[in-house]
């Protein structure tokens, strides 16, 4: 599991080692693991060109320490001070009496160019607002030469909690971040000014509380995946029941209920006008074209993808909902659940609902730039879990657990990989997976069913159907060969 701390809960789990520690001991473990990670980016030091970029305070101080080291071994580093008579004292000291020289911001063009490796010690922790001038200039050009862009600690420019970006920040290809992951190396768009994050190890980790988000890994997902056992029958694994898609537009209930189907085979009932297209897909599936009181038994719904918003499927939606099973809601039903959403209030067995930004807009407030603490609120006030899509999709239960997904490829930005992600969910809530646990390890798994995917070319949602399991066979560390190329 990779915990998620802020800003605040770093500083605060700071504190006590800082009391405790000799002076400026913590910094020079972030600097040297700092300068461990440069070493094996650069591969050989010596003679490299390493750029520091150095603000005032003490981003700039690692960045300048990491300097010095990297200069003993050889390297030729060159700092920008970026408030010359504030840059941290001890820290350029060491970074001088290493060999390391220092230029003026307005002369650092040529050297930027010529660079190969630029630490972005600008701001950190510290950091408000996007990059001011002259950092944004000057990291314009960085990224415009030839150098591996590392950020210390975070990108600067990047809001360490929120990954939010007011303006410019630095593009990084790899962040070396200290003491924990800040949730805006792996959100929003922070995430994408990140690139590769290291963590390095500064001893915090008696002193953080429990996190405030996670991000699960293949690991964490493997074991929350369930596997039939040899008492198993095709009831026990847990039985699923879909409602998606229409006569006119049955995708919606072929894509879902091949999602359900290829994560866990146990039985797919599905109930509603699509039947026909969905029979003929899947001869897997128990189908019928009647409500969904007319499938039998199942032990979760999903209910919404192509649905369509009349009184039809308002009807189907309230029936479905009055039941005391898990329900994952989507698409048409997220839409006929924000005009009503006493619908979701009112039940006590768990509802996982899954937006992207205009369904969760519909619920009253757009996700904006803080997308954990937007979903957080939101599931607490519907009283259910929350998945909000995205290139980094965050779930969030009532009670404040959230969980940041790390394996989106923007290639499942396609028509049909919603209802993909609702049949994979669906089969894991009837597997009986706490709800918040389903949701994000259906995430976990959809992304990498895109990613897997991905490697064979452009691909539209039925191919991610088609490579589930080669995914969930990564996910657990054993993979296929995959499917052959048929089938939906
Ligand atoms: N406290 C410690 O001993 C340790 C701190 N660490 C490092 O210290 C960092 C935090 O240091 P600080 O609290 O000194 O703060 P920062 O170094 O992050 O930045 C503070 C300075 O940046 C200025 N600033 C803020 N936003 C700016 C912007 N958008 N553009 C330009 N300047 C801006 C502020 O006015 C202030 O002078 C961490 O991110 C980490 O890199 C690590 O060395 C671990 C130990
Ligand atoms: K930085």
């Amino acid at each position: 599991m990779i915990e998620l701390h802020t800003a605040a809960e770093v500083r605060a789990a700071e504190a006590p080692l800082l009391a405790a520690l000799p002076d400026g001991a913590l910094m020079q473990r972030a600097a040297a693991g700092l300068a461990t990670v440069c070493l094996r980016l650069l591969g050989r030091p010596y003679g490299a060109r390493v750029t520091v970029l150095a603000g005032a305070g003490n981003n700039g101080g690692d960045a300048l320490f990491a300097g010095a080291r990297l200069a003993a071994r050889g390297a030729r580093t060159t700092a920008i001070l970026l408030a010359r008579d504030r840059a941290h004292p001890a820290a350029l000291a060491a970074f001088r009496r290493a060999g390391g020289r220092t230029v003026e911001a307005a002369a650092a063009g040529p050297v930027l160019d010529r660079s190969d490796l630029v630490l972005d010690g600008i701001v950190g922790l510290g950091g408000s607002g996007g990059l001011r001038e002259p950092a944004a200039a000057l990291v314009d050009r960085a990224a415009a030469g030839p150098a591996l862009m590392v950020a210390v600690d975070l990108p600067s420019g990047v809001d360490a909690d929120t990954g939010a970006m007011a303006g410019a920040a630095f593009p990084a290809m790899h962040t070396v971040t200290f003491g924990a992951v800040k949730p805006g190396l792996v959100v929003g768009a922070g995430r994408g000014s990140a690139g590769q994050v290291h963590l390095v190890d500064i001893g915090l980790g008696p002193h953080l509380p429990a996190p405030s988000a996670r991000q699960l890994t293949d690991a964490d997902a493997a074991a929350r995946l369930p596997l039939p056992d040899a008492d198993d029958d095709k009831y026990s694994q847990g039985v699923v029941g879909v409602v998606a898609g229409s006569a006119t537009y049955p995708g919606a209930g072929v894509l879902c209920t091949g999602a359900a189907l290829r994560t866990r085979p146990g039985l797919v009932r599905y109930a509603g006008t699509a039947a026909d297209g969905v029979r003929a897909a899947w001869p897997e599936a128990i189908v019928t074209d009647g409500r969904p009181g007319d499938a039998g038994r199942v032990q979760a719904w999903v209910i919404g993808p192509g649905l369509g918003t009349g009184d039809e499927a308002r009807s189907v939606l309230a029936e479905v909902l009055a039941t005391d099973l898990p329900v994952l809601v989507d698409a048409d039903g997220l839409t006929l659940l924000a005009a009503e959403p006493e619908l979701v209030r009112r039940r006590s067995a768990p509802t996982v609902l899954t937006p992207h930004d205009r369904e969760f807009a519909r619920f009253g407030t757009e996700p904006g730039d803080d997308r954990i603490g937007a979903t957080r609120r939101l599931a607490a006030d519907l009283g259910a879990v929350v998945l909000l899509k995205g290139d980094a999709t965050v779930v969030a239960d009532p009670d404040g657990t959230a969980f940041v997904n790390g394996t989106g490829t923007p290639w499942l930005a396609t028509a049909g990989t919603g209802d993909v992600l609702s049949g994979i969910a669906g089969a894991l809530l009837a597997a009986d997976l706490p709800a918040v646990e389903a949701a994000a390890v259906a995430a976990h798994v959809h992304g990498r069913a895109g990613q897997v995917a991905a490697a064979h070319g452009p691909f539209i949602a039925g191919d991610v159907v088609r490579h589930l399991p080669e995914a969930v066979a990564r996910v657990r560390g054993t993979p296929s060969a995959g499917l052959p190329d048929s089938g939906a």
